[in-house]
């Protein structure tokens, strides 16, 4: 029979080969494939087109590729028969890898620590971190810009800073975290949950740029400020509207605080400060700097708010600018002498009484993300033909890096109980030593984690976007853990002289 005089359409054997098939989810791929960033070549191989693709595609990509819009929209179909099988947690849900989530999270596991409110509010937390704040902190991460105020302004409403500065008297009459918590049932373990579930973003100088100056600023008002000068500065922090970083640090003096050089003297009612400030975390956009100065009379810490006398300039670190870490100039700033935290001459005080809790924050990060980092590898791609961790070298590095979490796990956690049952006071004689050494494992278990997970990733462990993202930013950032805070060998050897000070004379081998 003669062909009809239909121009029937003429294709070639690229064009027919568009459609791929990833988790019984068929996608048309015919006007992305010249897009695709790895080449449009790849998707007519073979093994490819018009063929089931999950294994190579999740052995290449992230799972989160394909619930971006651009990319969901190219679903056309499913297989006849067959269920989507591999789903992103949902909001709030624990992983099922193992190792994945601390015991107490795990199925048939117990623990002496935690209550049932201590689930609520993990799920809680956890659901509203993914809602609210995840992808914000993938925008900021990346663009380095300040948080929006509008995803601030919500973390005002559940009391977020307030939150994380503990429990105490700040949270009387707040309702937490939408009321899942009473404010006098708030206690370390709540703190601790959102330390870890914040590292969950995998992006540190967002965990940084998320009112951590607030969490190190604010907590010398509420602990030496007078009732006045807690009215003044306190309800607008806590709720987001003003901002606060701790100014420490200087280009002369990093953990040898004593060695600041920025100066108060006083004129009439008002002290003269001159100085300069490093690596201020939150610095460049904090309204207020909670700031150690020297004076005739010894250390005083004094809150500073920002005139034409104070400039802020960020310093370029190896994270992220959403941090806002900058160099803060005071150029003889008046301050009013009613700034004063506590007693002239007794500013070092006001500091090293923050340290505690500040270090035990760290360490909280830390291993949170020491946990997410196992978890990136326990599930990993395919090399040689088989599952990487079909590899005894990489069997060996997950032991280590498995061990490492869960003894860090274990001795935050016995710290974090010991907080739970002492003042602050008691904290500050009887943990500022163990929580030294604390956060000098911690930190230095991460990096060995942050180097071993490289391995594990290869390129893709030092490539900022893709499959290795997370493990990139976390060996890239994991030595901030290691400063911020005070060095790891300077509280490694706190850690022991507080021992050795505490040693009784009358004990002998
Ligand atoms: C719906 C289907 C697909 C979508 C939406 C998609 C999307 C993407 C995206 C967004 C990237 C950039 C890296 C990332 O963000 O993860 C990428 C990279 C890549 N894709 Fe695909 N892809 C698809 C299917 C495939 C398939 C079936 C293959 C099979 C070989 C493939 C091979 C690659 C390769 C080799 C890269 C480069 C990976 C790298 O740089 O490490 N893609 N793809």
């Amino acid at each position: 029979m003669a062909q009809s005089s239909k121009s029937l359409k003429e294709l070639t054997f690229d064009e027919v080969a568009q459609w791929i098939v990833v988790d019984s989810k068929v996608y048309d791929v015919s006007k992305f494939a010249n897009l695709h960033p790895g080449g449009a070549g790849v998707l007519y191989d073979n093994s490819v087109a018009g063929q089931d693709a999950t294994k190579v595609f999740f052995g290449l990509h992230r799972q989160e590729v394909l619930y971006r819009p651009q990319y969901a929209r190219l679903q056309i179909g499913t297989i006849h028969g067959e269920k989507e099988t591999i789903k992103p947690l949902a909001a709030g849900e624990v992983s099922q890898v193992p190792y994945a989530e601390a015991t107490w999270l795990s199925p048939g596991y117990s623990s002496p620590y935690y209550t049932d409110n201590h689930r609520q509010f993990h799920k809680a937390i956890r659901t509203f971190f993914m809602e609210v704040v995840q992808p914000e902190s993938a925008r900021c991460e990346d663009s380095g810009k300040k948080i929006s105020q509008e995803v601030v302004d919500k973390l005002g409403e559940i009391n977020f800073l307030a939150m994380r500065l503990g429990p105490g008297k700040h949270l009387k009459g707040r309702k937490l975290m939408n009321g899942v918590v009473k404010a006098e049932e708030f206690d370390y373990f709540h703190e601790l949950i959102i330390n870890t579930e914040l590292a969950r973003f995998g992006a540190r100088s967002f965990i940084d740029g998320i009112l951590n100056g607030g969490v190190i600023g604010l907590p010398p008002i509420l602990n030496f400020g007078t009732p006045e000068q807690q009215a003044k500065f306190v309800p607008d922090i806590l709720l987001g509207k003003k901002y606060i970083s701790l100014a420490i640090t200087e280009p002369f003096a990093g953990s040898d605080v004593s060695g600041i050089q920025t100066t108060a003297v006083r004129d009439g009612d008002y002290w003269i400060v001159t100085g300069t400030k490093k690596w201020i975390t939150n610095g460049s956009f904090s309204d207020y700097f909670t700031t150690l100065c020297k004076t005739d009379a010894g250390f005083i810490v004094l809150v500073i708010e920002r005139t034409d006398e104070v400039s802020t300039t960020p310093v370029k670190t190896s994270y992220s600018a959403t941090a806002g870490t900058a160099l803060v100039i005071f150029d003889k700033a008046r301050v009013p002498v009613a700034n004063t935290l506590g007693a002239v001459g007794k500013g070092m005080t006001v500091i090293l009484s923050n340290f505690n809790h500040e270090r035990w924050m760290i360490t909280g990060q830390s291993l949170g993300s020491q946990r997410m980092i196992v978890e990136e590898c326990l599930n990993q791609r395919m090399a040689f033909g088989k599952p990487l961790t079909a590899q005894a070298v990489i069997r060996s590095k997950l032991a280590a890096m498995i061990s490492r979490v869960e003894a860090a796990q274990n001795w935050v956690e016995n710290i974090t109980h010991q907080m739970n049952n002492m003042s602050y006071a008691e904290q500050a004689d009887k943990l500022a030593g163990p929580i030294a050494l604390l956060k000098q494992f911690v930190s230095r278990t991460s990096r060995e984690t942050a180097e071993d997970a490289t391995q594990v990733f290869g390129g893709r462990g030092i490539t900022a976007t893709g499959m290795g993202k997370f493990v990139e930013n976390y060996h890239r950032t994991s030595p901030y853990d290691a400063i911020l805070g005070g060095v790891e060998d300077v509280l490694g050897d706190l850690g022991v002289r507080q021992a050795i000070r505490k040693m009784p004379p009358n004990v002998r081998l």
